[in-house]
């Protein structure tokens, strides 16, 4: 994505701000009040029986919190985590060499857990049901399997593409949470605590404003307020509704979370093709982007923001996408008309 500011994948300098941002309790997690309410049952089922909870799918876009819930799910059981990724386990032994060390009860996190290698995968089947793995000696016909015991313990995967999870992989969570974007006034409570806790004076409506630009997304929030904070700090000024304005447009984000890239596509389909409908690939060159970051980044914001549909025939502008730019949708054609 051209513009940063609105990614929704963790950059460097989020990282360390994000540490102290994480909520530590369910109770303090704002938002996906469903999602909650399903993981308190399972943890508090846990608790009773004094067992390890049921291993926990997380599913959903990039910064909507599925690090925070797994971290949660440790602290709320007083249970130690460990934390790793998919791509850092390239073979069924990086897996076995994390699994064989566990201590009982522990929080195994595999974030990105649909990139872990085919082998280790299927190491993770009997491990999830049996705890317990096979570990290959050997080659050829000499190659012999030793079982190995392991401590029980709870798997919470993340994923940003369930449907990449091969089905015995994802049958055997016996937890899935489907995390969806975040609406403005939960947003709006996730910058007003972290604006507490990083010692922001700010506006409630300056707050209003940053959540309605942040596409549903937590992540996103915490960084345009960060944003603000400097600019209200470098400019000597309060952080209000002015200073917000000003921080963001200085970003090119406008008042609906749109950078200069969904702009450009949008303004493409508007003015170049009459709004639409359009193929993707002639977007792509018209804009000067690769198809696959219009289709995976730009697209399904625009789409959801109501701005651009998807036909068959390609993507077409919305009369509120017309609206957006400033133009007024062109009404139905006199033949249309005639036809009717
Ligand atoms: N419900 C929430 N309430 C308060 N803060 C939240 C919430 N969800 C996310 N955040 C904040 O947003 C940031 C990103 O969250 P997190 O790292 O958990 O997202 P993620 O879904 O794991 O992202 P990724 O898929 O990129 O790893 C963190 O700073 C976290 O504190």
């Amino acid at each position: 994505m051209s513009d940063e500011i609105l990614q929704p994948e963790a950059a460097a300098d989020d990282l360390a701000f994000e540490g102290a941002l994480r909520p530590g309790s369910l109770a303090e997690f704002v938002g996906q009040q469903k999602v909650r309410r399903q993981l308190q049952l399972l943890l508090d089922a846990a608790q009773l029986q004094n067992r390890a909870p049921d291993h926990i799918l997380l599913a959903g876009p990039p910064g909507l919190g599925k690090t925070t819930l797994a971290m949660i799910v440790a602290h709320e059981g007083e249970r130690p985590l460990r934390m790793t990724s998919g791509p850092a386990i390239q073979h069924a032994g990086d897996l076995a060499a994390v699994l064989s060390s566990l201590v009982p009860g522990e929080v195994l996190f595999i974030d990105e857990i649909h990139r872990m290698a085919r082998s280790a995968e299927e190491m993770l089947y009997l491990a999830m049901e049996d705890f317990r793995v096979d570990i290959m000696v050997g080659k050829g016909a000499g190659a012999t399997s030793i079982p190995l015991e392991l401590a029980p313990f709870t798997l919470v995967g993340a994923t940003t593409r369930a449907g990449l999870l091969p089905n015995p992989l994802r049958d055997r969570f016996g937890f899935t949470a489907h995390l969806e974007f975040y609406e403005a006034d939960e947003l709006h409570r996730v910058i007003e605590r972290a604006s507490g806790l990083i010692g922001l004076q700010i506006e409630s409506d300056a707050l209003r404003e940053i959540a309605g630009r942040s596409r549903g997304t937590p992540r996103i929030a915490n960084r345009l307020l960060r944003r603000v904070r400097d600019y209200a700090l470098v400019h000597g000024a309060a952080a209000d509704h002015t200073a917000v304005s000003a921080a963001l447009e200085l970003y090119d984000v406008d008042e609906h979370g749109l950078d200069r890239l969904d702009r450009a596509v949008l303004s493409a389909i508007v003015e170049r093709f009459d709004g639409g409908p359009v193929g993707l690939s002639t977007l792509a060159v018209t804009v000067g982007e690769e198809a696959e970051t219009i289709e995976s980044v730009v697209e399904p914001f625009l789409v959801r923001s109501g701005l651009v549909t998807r036909t068959p025939r390609g993507r077409v502008a919305t009369p509120q996408g017309w609206r957006h730019l400033g133009r007024a949708a062109p009404g139905p054609q006199p033949s249309l008309i005639d036809d009717l």
